[in-house]
């Protein structure tokens, strides 16, 4: 029997009311309500007092000292206060307005108390009371409930169930599996989840939990490569290898080896009838741009069009200038589509991409809007592509037949999001820095000794540096993040100008006024920029050289990276210089690494470490799934064991093996669902 297929309202108990508050819960099979499984656990053994700890919870036995008292206070308030001996010591026991529990306190019986300790006090406010030979060790499985639906009701459901189905519960993972990593079968997984006796049994239960559940999302994924790969529904684009290859060495620099090694790899997907869905991952500065327009020339003398889009105007902006530069000479038209272009402008430039004039469209999410129709699309890139939302990229991906993808990020992928978020692309990686980079030299000031920056850029503004000042955000609001910036650009007006120029960037600036800033900034006509994060990514003006960061512990470590990743981009020795007054140790810790290591992916690790995966790649956007029972992070050993042996499922055509059986059918089922996952 698939337990998928049979409703909670056949249960005993469980009327109309009562299933439309379980559904509530997302649970309406017996499946959902077996595998509901509590979000944690309250340890309900019995402690010594030696063991108690201010403000923490625990479960103290003793004799009832009293006879209880009920005193009532403010309006309908009341508190019931008993003595108990526990270790010769008499404890005072409250409980607040549950009045009837003063029956469970008679005079010299035992009793176990749960609730939270007072050291000061030596009293405990008490949660629950388990009389007379109920006190025994056990542990209480605690699930997340709405107001619908109690607690004890949804436990007592469970347990109905448990008893009715356990026989049917059919366990998923392989039978060689289970052997290998001596993991429990389904059934006693499902009740050593909700009803465990032991914290040996507890834990195996939900160390198989967790391996069960990233296993099959990992199959999901397994699955979506597979048929990426085997159906032949990719574009074959057969680009000119000659006409590349001159391309390449005419490029005012030499390829590094890791951008040659990507190049081929991009380009044999291209090449090749199976749709390409890459990710293009380099650390800051690594050379990934010149990669890309690479793989959109090829797709050009393939006969389509190549698109780019980047997250912000000023970089859509900087890409479109650098193709042209690189591209006009050969004839290929480019456009740039932006937000904030007029109606007449954008009308023109979507006619000359739908007529298929334009060959490379550069953009920012503005390329998304239905009124953009491509003739012939061949290749996306998505630039930094974790600042767009999975379905801004697949509304792009939507814009033509299919067309290959090329996603590039800076951000280092730590394993975790490798594994889930990024699961279903292939990877190239570029590992190396172009040739004759110096180490981005970083020290951590206290806003107190703010002059000795000053004299620092004062004494590199004479050697001709230039220098970015990054302003803080000091709240969500741009107003007042502007009137930040413009009081820090007043200051190094008063004390640089007019010997030096300082200019000013921020987001609420016409899109012309911050082209026009950065593009003198780009010339070396702006000595010192004072910005707000608008250059956080991408930016690339190669002769700057020293990066001030005001109030560097509003930001985290891989933004302060991308940060500092906008100077040292040249052959000039960079330095970034972090002002900050961490308040705790954490804050403390950042700045730290942050002077002693210039290794993206040490940082994003342990940014990871610190903040968890959905701020590090902004919240939601992360396309991180919502695990239930495991956490990425925290239990990655087991989330890499799952991936590894998912994959090799999937490589030697195993699914077909009789020990498979149910799980194939479990996942047929269930892959209508993992498919949206993107
Ligand atoms: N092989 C190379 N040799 C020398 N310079 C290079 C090489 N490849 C790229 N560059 C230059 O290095 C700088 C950084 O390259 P690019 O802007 O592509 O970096 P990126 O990987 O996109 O970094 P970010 O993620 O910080 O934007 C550019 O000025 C680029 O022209």
């Amino acid at each position: 029997m698939d337990l998928r297929t049979v409703s909670v309202s056949t249960l005993p108990g469980v009327g109309t009311k009562r299933f439309e508050a379980i559904k509530s819960l997302g649970i309406e099979n017996i499946y959902d309500l077996l595998f509901y499984f509590p979000f944690r656990y309250e340890d309900m053994e019995v402690k010594s007092l030696d063991d108690a700890i201010d403000q923490e919870k625990i479960l103290l036995k003793g004799i009832v000292a009293s006879d209880p008292v009920v005193a009532r206070f403010g309006y309908k308030k009341n508190r019931l206060n008993v003595r108990i001996m526990v270790e010769n010591e008499s404890i005072m026991v409250t409980f607040f307005n549950q009045p009837w529990l003063k029956d469970k306190f008679i005079t010299g019986n035992e009793v176990a108390v749960y609730g939270k300790w007072n050291e000061n006090r030596r009293a405990i406010t008490g949660m629950k009371v388990l009389g007379d030979g109920h006190a025994q060790d056990s542990i209480d499985s605690v699930y997340s409930v709405n107001k619908n639906i109690h607690q004890k009701t949804l436990v007592n459901l469970i347990k109905v169930a448990f008893d009715k189905y356990s026989d049917q519960i059919k366990t998923v993972i392989p039978e060689s599996l289970i052997e290998k990593y001596h993991l429990m079968n389904d059934r006693d997984m499902v009740l050593g989840m909700h009803f465990p006796k032991t914290d040996e049994q507890n834990e195996l239960a939900r160390r198989s939990a967790k391996f069960r559940e990233f296993f099959l999302f990992e199959c999901g994924i397994q699955n979506m490569k597979s048929r990426d790969k085997k159906a032949h529904v990719g574009l074959l684009e057969k680009y000119d290898k000659e006409y590349i290859d001159k391309f390449i060495s005419g490029l005012p620099f030499e390829l590094t080896k890791a951008q040659t090694r990507v190049t081929a790899e991009i380009l044999a997907d291209m090449n090749s009838s199976h749709h390409m869905n890459r990710l293009l991952q380099g650390d800051v500065g690594s050379g990934k741009t010149i990669v890309a327009i690479i793989a959109m020339l090829a797709s050009v003398t393939a006969g389509y069009q190549a698109a780019i889009m980047a997250p912000t105007e000023i970089l859509a902006q900087q890409h479109f200038d650098k193709i042209g530069k690189l591209l006009s000479p050969l004839k290929i038209r480019t456009s740039i589509l932006t937000g904030s272009q007029t109606k007449k402008e954008h009308d023109t430039i979507a006619q000359n991409i739908r007529e298929g004039k334009t060959n490379i469209i550069v953009g920012t999410h503005a390329l998304i809007q239905d009124s953009v129709q491509f003739k012939d699309l061949g290749l996306i890139v998505i630039d930094e592509q974790h600042r767009f939302g999975v379905n801004q990229r697949k509304n792009l991906r939507e814009k033509g037949n299919n067309p290959d993808v090329l996603a590039m990020t800076a951000t280092p992928i730590p394993r975790t999001l490798a594994i889930t978020a990024y699961g279903d692309m292939d990877v190239s990686r570029i590992d190396e820095l172009p040739a004759g980079r110096k180490k981005i030299e970083t020290y951590w000031i206290r806003s107190t000794k703010i002059e000795q920056m000053y004299r620092f850029v004062t004494k590199e503004l004479a050697k001709k540096a230039q220098v970015y000042v990054v302003t803080p955000l000091i709240s969500e609001s741009e107003k007042i993040d502007l009137k930040n910036a413009e009081l820090i650009f007043d200051k190094f007006n008063e004390l640089f100008a007019p010997k030096y120029k300082i200019g000013l960037l921020h987001g609420q600036m016409p899109n012309d006024q911050k082209e026009d800033v950065m593009n003198q900034f780009s010339h070396q006509k702006i000595d010192v920029l004072v910005s707000t994060t608008v250059i956080e990514v991408g930016v690339d003006v190669p002769n700057a050289s020293v990066m001030v960061i005001y109030d560097a512990n509003r930001f985290g470590l891989s933004q302060l990276h991308q940060l500092r990743g906008r100077v040292g981009r040249g052959e000039k020795q960079s330095y970034c210089i972090l002002i900050a007054d961490p308040k705790n140790e954490t804050a403390l810790e950042r700045m730290k690494i942050l002077t002693s290591t210039n290794d993206g992916f040490v940082l994003a690790e342990e940014d990871l470490k610190m903040r968890g995966a959905g701020d590090v790649l902004g919240s939601r956007q992360s396309g991180l799934p919502d695990f239930k029972v495991g956490d990425p992070i925290a239990d990655i050993n087991i989330l890499e064991t799952a991936q590894i042996e998912a994959e090799a499922l999937f490589k030697n055509d195993a699914m077909a093996k009789p020990e498979n059986k149910v799980l194939k059918s479990f996942l047929n089922d269930e892959f209508e669902q993992l498919n949206n996952f993107d």
